[in-house]
């Protein structure tokens, strides 16, 4: 599973692979003991060899025979270039009855399949605020992978990072890349920006950077209360003729924001598309 027995690998302590695995050690979430997993990966980042040792949880270059045939899940989070390469030569180790979730940008259930002929696979999306539970994942299982059992096996390794959509058509695992996978980095980039306005216009750097960081952070975090929805809760900033409305007017020039978004939205799920097409 997770379940009760068997390992947990994760294919690549990375950044992502280091998110996930936070949320699968913390206390409160309670999710996967430390004694059941293992980090595979030949140089693991930071982030997950301080977890490792923080948790006492084994790290191995790669997985051995005797490794693998523990092993109830695997969790692969390498590039998306090298997906199918890494996978490929464990479909000789694996027990048959083994989970594999990767979370490779791009990469369609049919490369994954390919690798690991047979095998259940479920193809997710998280991101990084799952680092803290605060993010989102959308999921699309194989056929093999496609029982209430085994979605539910996926939904354990994943839910400690936020919650678990499903999706039937994996076509819009591009555009789900493009919006909660990338997303994380639209709004650093916007949060960015904004404390770099507010040092042009005089505030020292450690301020900006503090309302900065505040206003997105409690904003999100407004969204997320149920006050409202984002344009009720942007008309409650808005009052008639006054200083955020002149900032809007600002931000909606030319095609504006929306139009911003709508562009970089569109690049990412053709460069998701672009990656799935390299990797058949
Ligand atoms: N960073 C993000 O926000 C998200 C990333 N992803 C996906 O997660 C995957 C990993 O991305 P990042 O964590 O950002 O990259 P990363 O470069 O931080 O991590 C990849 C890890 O794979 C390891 N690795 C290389 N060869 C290996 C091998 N043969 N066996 C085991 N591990 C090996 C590397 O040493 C590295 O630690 C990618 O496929 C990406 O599309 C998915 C959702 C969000
Ligand atoms: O930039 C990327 O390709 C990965 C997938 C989504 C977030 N990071």
């Amino acid at each position: 599973m997770p379940g009760t027995s068997g390992l947990v690998a994760l294919l690549g302590a990375g950044r992502m692979g280091s998110a996930l695995a936070a949320g699968w050690l913390k206390k409160s979430r309670n999710q996967i003991a430390p004694e059941r997993l293992i980090f595979v990966d030949p140089r693991p980042g930071e982030a997950a060899r301080a977890l490792a040792e923080r948790h006492g949880v084994r790290i191995a270059p790669a997985l051995d025979t005797a490794q693998a045939d523990q092993v109830s899940a695997l969790v692969a989070a390498v590039k998306p270039s090298m997906t199918g390469e890494v996978l490929a030569p464990l479909n000789a180790m694996l027990k048959p009855d083994v989970l594999v979730v990767s979370i490779a940008a791009g990469v369609p259930l049919r490369s994954l399949s390919r690798a690991l002929p047979g095998r259940a696979i479920v193809r997710a999306m998280p991101n990084t605020p799952g680092a803290i539970g605060k993010g989102i994942s959308v999921s699309v299982a194989n056929e093999a992978a496609d029982t209430p059992e085994i979605r539910q096996r996926a939904e354990q390794l994943l839910k400690p990072a936020g919650p678990v959509e499903w999706i039937e058509d994996e076509r819009l695992m591009d555009v789900v890349t493009a919006v909660s996978g990338s997303g994380p980095a639209y709004v650093f980039l916007f949060t960015e920006a904004l404390a770099a306005a507010a040092e042009a216009e005089g505030l020292t750097r450690e301020l900006a950077q503090e309302l900065a960081i505040r206003t997105v952070a409690g904003s999100g975090a407004l969204l997320t209360s149920g006050m409202g929805d984002p344009a009720e809760l942007r008309r409650m900033v808005t009052s008639p003729n006054g200083t955020t409305q002149a900032g809007l007017d600002a931000l909606m020039g030319g095609s504006g924001l929306p139009g911003l978004i709508r562009n970089a939205v569109a690049a990412a799920a053709r460069r998701s598309r672009q990656m799935g097409s390299d990797s058949l």
